[in-house]
C-alpha cells in the first residue's frame, strides 16, 4: 500500500447565513493515497463541492473552515517550514489549516489543481486559450524561481510568497513568453487537442464543451499538481465526449502520478476510476472504504439505496437510485443530533436517535461506515415506529438555504426524488470555482 499523500482530519465548513448556520461539511476525514484516485459520491447538497473548495481554499465568505486539520504530504516543504511553523509540520506532513494562508493558497495551481462541470468558468472569455494557459504556466515557472531561501539548493518547490503575489494580484498576458507559449502549446497537444498550435490563438468561445474541457485539465496540468480534484468533470458532456475526458484522465495519471479526488453522482464513473470512494450524506462521509468495500459489501443503508438493489460492479447502472424522501437541512437549528439519516432509512432503530460515529465496517480494516449497523444487527424489535419522524418538519418543508436555488430544482419534492439525473445541478453559488 502506497503512502497517503493528503489527511483530512475531523474537517468542518460552515456557512453562516442570514437564515442561520449552515454545517455543510461535518467531521470529515478522509486520506488520500499517492497516485490514487479517490472518489466521492452523493446526492445533491451532500457537500462535495464544498468539501473540495475547502481542501483548495477556495471556500467563500459566508462560508468558513471551523475545524479539522488539512495534511498535506511534502517533505521538502515540510522541511522548509518547519523552523517557521514548528506546530503545523509533523514529519513529511504540513497541515494547511496551521500555516499562513498566503502560503497554502499559493500550493494552488501547483501542488493542488480543481477542474470544474463548467469550464467556461475557468476562462476569461476575451483572452485566448494558448494565453491563458501561458499564463498558468508562467505563474508555476516564475514561483519556482523565486524558492524561498534553502529551496534554491533542493529546486522544485513552488510556494513561495512570490507566487502567491504573481498569481493573485498581476494581470493576465504580461508574463506570456515564448517558452510559456511553447507550454502551452505542448499541455494543449497532451490532452488531445488537434492542430494545438491553432487552437492556442483561438477564444474559448471557439471551442467545443468537450474540447474547453481538455483545455481546462491542460490549464490545470500547468503547474504540474500533485493532486488533482476533478468536481463533476464530465456531467455537462456527452456519453462519448465523457468516456474521451475520463480516459484522458486515466492516461495522464498513469503519465504523471498525480493523485485525483474525483467528485461525481455518476456511479458508473466512480466503478471505472476509482481506488477508493467515500460516500457523503448531509455534509458527512458516511461510509468509505475501496471500491469493492464500498460497492459489493456496503453496510449503510444509504449506500445501499444509492446502488439500489443490485450492487453489483458490473451489472450497475451509471445513476444513483432515488431513495424515498428529501436531502436534509443542513441548517444547524434544524438538525437533529441523531443519524442524519435515519427519517429516510429502511432500518431505522432506536440505537440511530443517537450520533452515530465512524465505525470499522465488515473487519475491513478500512472500510468504515457512520452507521449502528457496523456493529447492530437490525431487528424489527429495536427498530422505530414507521411513523416516527412524521411529524418532523415534513419533507416537503424543506427549503434550499440561502444562496442554493439549484438545490431546490435538484430535488422533486413533490415525488421526494432526490436528484439522480445527469442535469448539470448549477454551482453558481460558489463563486470561488472561477478560477482566477
Ligand atoms: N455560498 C453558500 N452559501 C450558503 N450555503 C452554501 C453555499 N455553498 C454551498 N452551500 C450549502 O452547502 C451544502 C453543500 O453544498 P455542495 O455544493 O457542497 O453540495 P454538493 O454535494 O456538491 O451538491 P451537487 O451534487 O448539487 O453539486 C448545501 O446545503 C449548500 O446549500
Ligand atoms: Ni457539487
Amino acid at each position: 500500500m502506497s503512502e497517503s499523500i493528503l489527511n483530512v482530519q475531523n474537517l468542518s465548513t460552515r456557512f453562516f447565513t442570514s437564515e442561520g448556520q449552515v454545517n455543510a461539511v461535518s467531521d470529515l476525514s478522509l486520506s488520500i493515497e499517492q497516485g490514487e484516485v479517490f472518489g466521492i459520491v452523493g446526492e445533491s447538497g451532500s457537500g462535495k463541492s464544498v468539501t473540495a473548495l475547502s481542501l483548495m481554499d477556495l471556500v467563500e465568505s459566508p462560508g468558513q473552515i471551523t475545524s479539522g486539520s488539512i495534511e498535506y504530504r511534502k517533505p521538502s516543504l515540510a522541511e522548509d517550514l518547519a523552523a517557521d511553523y514548528p506546530d503545523a509540520v509533523d514529519g513529511e506532513f504540513v497541515d494547511l489549516l496551521d500555516v499562513p494562508e498566503s502560503i497554502w493558497d499559493s500550493l494552488r495551481g501547483t501542488s493542488f489543481s480543481m477542474i470544474f462541470q463548467d469550464p467556461e468558468s475557468s476562462f476569461n472569455p476575451s483572452l485566448t486559450v494558448g494565453e491563458q494557459i501561458a499564463e498558468a504556466v508562467e505563474v508555476q515557472r516564475r514561483a519556482s524561481a523565486n524558492p524561498r531561501s534553502t529551496r534554491a539548493r533542493t529546486g522544485g518547490d513552488m510556494y513561495s510568497f512570490s507566487n502567491y503575489l504573481v498569481s493573485g494580484v498581476l494581470p493576465s498576458k504580461q508574463f506570456v513568453t515564448d517558452d510559456s507559449t511553447d507550454r502551452a502549446v505542448e499541455l494543449l497537444e497532451q490532452v488531445g487537442i488537434p492542430d494545438p498550435v491553432e487552437r492556442a490563438d483561438q477564444y474559448p468561445n471557439e471551442f467545443s464543451g468537450g474540447m474547453l474541457q481538455r483545455a481546462m485539465i491542460a490549464q490545470a496540468l500547468a503547474g504540474e499538481p500533485d493532486v488533482l480534484i476533478a468536481d463533476e468533470p464530465t456531467t455537462a458532456l456527452d456519453v462519448t465526449i465523457q468516456a474521451q475526458i475520463l480516459d484522458l484522465l486515466s492516461d495522464l495519471q498513469a503519465e504523471t502520478g498525480m493523485t485525483i479526488l474525483l467528485i461525481t453522482h455518476n456511479l458508473g464513473v466512480i466503478a471505472r476510476m476509482c481506488d477508493r470512494v467515500g460516500v457523503m450524506y448531509a455534509g458527512e462521509i458516511v461510509e468509505q472504504g475501496t471500491l469493492e468495500d464500498v460497492f459489493d459489501r456496503p453496510v449503510h443503508p444509504y449506500t445501499k439505496g444509492l446502488l439500489g438493489s443490485v450492487p453489483d460492479l458490473d451489472t450497475m447502472g451509471d445513476r444513483l437510485t432515488p431513495i424515498p424522501g428529501n436531502v436534509p437541512s443542513l441548517l444547524d437549528h434544524e438538525m437533529d443530533d441523531r443519524c442524519y439519516f435515519a427519517d429516510r432509512c429502511p432500518k431505522a432503530m432506536e440505537a440511530c436517535l443517537e450520533h452515530p460515529s465512524m465505525n470499522e465496517a465488515n473487519d475491513s480494516p478500512n472500510h468504515e461506515a457512520r452507521c449502528v449497523l457496523t456493529d447492530l444487527t437490525y431487528s424489527e424489535d429495536l427498530a422505530l415506529p414507521a411513523d416516527y419522524f412524521a411529524d418532523d418538519a415534513s419533507p416537503t418543508d424543506v427549503r434550499p438555504v440561502a444562496g442554493r436555488d439549484a438545490d431546490s430544482q435538484a430535488v422533486d419534492t413533490a415525488t421526494g426524488r432526490s436528484v439522480a439525473s445527469d442535469s448539470p445541478p448549477s454551482e453558481g453559488a460558489n463563486s470561488g470555482e472561477t478560477n482566477e
